[in-house]
């Protein structure tokens, strides 16, 4: 599992060794894994250390200490290296430092900025050490400046060098991977003492690259994180698994009220997710005409026109294809989401949700979806979420807000899907590929989250052992359906040499990711057939 934290968080967990006089030491470890990691990479591209132009843009705080150190490093494997100051000062021990190791450095001013963004840009390797966990905002002033000059001078001229973020790409958040201004989007961002959660939630995550992670010392002071991401050991240790004894009901039942008329395919689309996803057994319930379909389509599904009453299930479904007009289905909908039961509410059931939720019920919007219903709930003067671009730009923000004001669990799917419950656990998972942004991709996801509410909606101790709260585990199964169905896309697409894939062809290439993942032992090895590909 990957924990990400918030900038005050790994602040706080810094104090007790600032405290004990060992500032610099922390700073010497951040610095030795950022230099390291640019070595690792240069060799990893088959380019020579020796020679290769290095510039580090160097703010005047702790985060430019750390990249001045790592760049004196570079300077003594005869690396050329420039530090650009962007804030007028330097961290003092650091420059002299970078100096002595035979660094050259130069001063951020009206006349440099143009040549120095140039240089910038013809660099092989870019250390964006501007701004840290110690940024009020987006970058301002000249270092603004320079970052859309350096911006305007790779579209132009091109440039190979790849750019290493130090801690995180200087203006996104560290606690809410906002960016108010510009950013200088990292091929790698390595971070001290722990991810922080601004890496992991878009727009931060965008302008991330991947993300390394060099202990420093800090970790056990570290509090529960602010966002977590499950990775492979979690998944097989959460992914159900049948007992001996099983039988259909044991496995569990999902309840679907999805599809309509107008989009009767969104219903076949979630039940072949759920059947994907390991539920014992699927009863539909809708128009006859739509039933009709899901029967031909998947006929192991038990379809009825009744009432949500009358049908004994562990966990429903509702909303997929469905608007404003589809009447009878809103109102199976809203005793479904009534019934005390973990409910799946997605597309049409959003506008319709009662006022109080509870964390067992799970909302699937996308960003459209959450401003609407963020608006709807802020009231439309207050609205700070009011259109899809303001979610987009805040999306950690957003979805946590949509939390506590519903007091549901709430999925925002995304190219980084996040998962929060009501100020507790949230999740972003990233397993996936844009292709699946296309038509019935949410709903094979809702699918396959309803399938796991249905059979796992009740074990708690799982999620105990991986220290999160009971009401934790509805966010954690959300999170465990997005990754599931993430990987399956990307195995779906990878099967088509990387092409395009349908909403279809990623509930088919479900079961055998989870057959995959279930092989996994808990340290990430497989515990059979050993000779298989990893997953990613
Ligand atoms: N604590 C430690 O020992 C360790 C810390 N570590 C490292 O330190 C980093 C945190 O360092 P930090 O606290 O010095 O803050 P940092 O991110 O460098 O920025 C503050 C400076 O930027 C300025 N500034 C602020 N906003 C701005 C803006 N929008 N646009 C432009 N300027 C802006 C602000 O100026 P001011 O506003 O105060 O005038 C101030 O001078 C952390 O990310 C990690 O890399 C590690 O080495 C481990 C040990
Ligand atoms: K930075």
């Amino acid at each position: 599992m990957i924990s990400a934290y918030s900038g005050t968080q790994v602040r706080a967990a810094e104090e007790p060794l600032l405290a004990a006089g060992l500032g610099d030491v922390l700073m010497q470890r951040a610095a030795h894994g950022l230099a390291n990691a640019v070595i690792t990479e240069l060799r990893a591209r088959g380019r020579r250390l020796y020679g290769t132009r290095v510039v580090v843009l160097a703010g005047k705080g702790n985060n430019g200490g750390d990249g001045l150190y790592a760049a004196a490093f570079l300077a003594g494997r005869g690396m050329r290296t420039t530090a650009v100051l962007t804030g007028g000062a330097a961290h003092p021990a650091a420059l002299a430092a970078f100096l002595r190791a035979g660094g050259h450095a130069e001063e951020l001013t009206g006349e440099t900025l143009k040549p120095l963004a140039a240089e910038t840009a013809r660099a092989g390797v870019v250390i964006d050490a501007i701004l840290g966990t110690g940024a009020k905002g987006g970058l301002r002033g000249s270092a603004a400046a320079l970052v859309e000059a350096v911006l305007e001078a790779r579209r132009t001229d091109g440039g190979n060098g790849f750019v290493v973020a130090c801690d995180l790409p200087s203006g996104v958040n560290a606690d809410s991977g906002e960016a108010a201004g510009p950013v200088l989007p990292a091929d790698l961002t390595v971070t001290f003492g722990g991810a922080k959660a601004g890496l992991l939630a878009d727009p931060g995550a965008d302008h991330a690259g991947r993300v390394h992670v060099v202990p420093i010392g800090i970790e056990e002071h570290l509090p529960a994180p602010a966002l977590r991401r499950l990775e492979e050991a979690e998944l097989s240790r959460l992914l159900p698994q049948p007992a001996r004894r099983a039988h259909k009901y044991s496995r569990g039942v999902l309840g679907i009220v999805a599809g309509s008329v107008q989009y009767p395919g969104a219903a076949v689309l979630a039940c072949r997710g759920a059947l994907a996803a390991g539920v014992g057994m699927v009863r539909y319930l809708g128009p006859p005409e739509v039933a009709h379909l899901v029967r031909q389509s998947c006929p192991e599904v038990v379809c009825s026109d009744g009432a949500v009453a009358d049908n004994r299930v562990q966990a429903w479904l509702v909303g997929s294809g469905m608007g404003p007009e589809d009447h009878e289905q809103l109102a199976r909908a809203r005793d479904a989401i009534q019934s005390g039961l973990p409910v799946v509410a997605d597309a049409g059931a959003l506008p319709a949700l009662p006022s109080k939720l509870a964390p067992h019920v799970v909302l699937t919007p996308h960003a459209g979806e959450l401003a609407a219903l963020l608006k709807r709930l802020e009231g439309e003067a207050d609205a700070r979420f009011g259109d899809r671009e303001a979610v987009e730009a805040a999306t950690f923000d957003a979805v946590r807000k949509a939390a506590g004001l519903t007091g549901a669990t709430v999925l925002l799917k995304g190219p980084a899907t996040l998962v929060a419950i009501p100020g507790g656990e949230a999740f972003s998972q990233a397993d996936g590929t844009p292709w699946l942004a296309t038509a019935g991709s949410g709903d094979v996801l809702a699918g396959v989250i309803g399938a796991l509410l249905a059979q796992a909606g009740s074990a708690v101790e799982p999620y105990r052992f991986l220290g999160m709260g009971d009401d934790g585990r509805w966010a954690a199964l959300a999170a465990l359906g997005a990754a599931l169905h993430g990987i399956a896309g990307r195995a779906a697409s990878d099967a088509r040499s990387g092409g395009p894939i349908t909403a279809g062809g990623v509930a088919e290439a479900i079961p055998e990711i989870w057959g995959k993942v279930s092989m996994l032992s808990n340290s990430g090895a497989w515990k059979r057939n050993s000779h298989s590909q990893p997953l990613r």
